[in-house]
């Protein structure tokens, strides 16, 4: 469970994140939305370690996220908008690489049992990954954090880009994500992906959290007005 608390960060007179708490249970996602420049990415950085909080703080299962680097290492997958791998590696090179980075014990059944649970058809398990689609690539991450059983999992961006067959594998291997019992926190423009995929769906302004949908029966519709209603001039 991922635990937010009064979170904030401040770049000299501008505060990019303002006093913003949530929680993440475990086999929950969480969609974070808002317009550019709203302060989610400065978010997703401050649970990453790669912006130091001005206030506040971040448990995951209780521990302090922001002051322990191992947990985050150990514990955290971040899946950027562009995956970024070893080209010159295959698809399981570069995962046995990576559990190798994070003290990550592997065999290479497991390797391959992760592979396919992400979605990537054996016939790619070996080949470069420099051939890769951004769809192909994000199933290798995705494999990975389900091989180390990362307890959260950052994407940004996932569904930019992505084709429609892409999209719906995408929101299968999320499932899966659930069903292991990681929090899942994705910080999207696609409403439509949110409202398939959320538990609850945060929508951002000016660093604060200005709506929160807890996503059980809502239409596409009423999130995507209430989406709108938020940004009214
Ligand atoms: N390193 C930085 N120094 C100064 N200001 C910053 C820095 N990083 C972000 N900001 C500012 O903080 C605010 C929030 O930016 P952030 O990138 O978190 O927004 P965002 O919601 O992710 O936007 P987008 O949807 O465009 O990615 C913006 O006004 C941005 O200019």
């Amino acid at each position: 469970m991922l635990e937010v608390k009064n979170l904030s960060k401040q770049f000299a007179e501008h505060t990019a994140v303002d006093d913003i708490s949530f929680t993440v249970n475990a086999g929950e996602v969480f969609c974070l939305l808002g317009a550019n420049g709203a302060g989610k990415t400065t978010t997703l950085n401050m649970l990453l370690g790669f912006e130091m909080p001005s206030g506040g703080k971040a448990l995951l299962d209780g521990v302090d996220l922001l002051a322990d680097r191992e947990l985050r290492r150990n514990k955290i997958m971040y899946v950027p908008e562009n995956v970024n791998l070893y080209d010159e590696f295959s698809a399981v090179e570069n995962i046995a690489y990576l559990a190798e980075l994070s003290n990550t014990a592997t065999a290479n059944a497991d390797i391959h049992a992760a592979l396919k649970t992400a979605g990537l058809a054996e016939e790619f398990h070996h080949r470069l990954v420099g051939g890769f689609s951004k769809g192909m690539r994000q199933k290798v991450a995705i494999a990975f954090a389900i091989l180390k059983q990362a307890r959260l999992v950052l994407m940004d961006e996932p569904t930019s880009g992505l084709d429609p067959v892409a999209t719906r594998d995408f929101i299968a291997v999320v499932q899966t994500l659930k069903a292991q019992q990681a929090s899942v926190l994705i910080v999207t423009h696609d409403l439509q992906c949110a409202h398939l995929l959320a538990d609850q769906i945060a929508i951002m302004s000016r660093g604060k959290i200005i709506d929160l949908i807890e996503n059980k029966g809502v239409s596409l519709e009423r999130i995507t007005q209430r989406y709108f209603d938020n940004f009214a001039a």
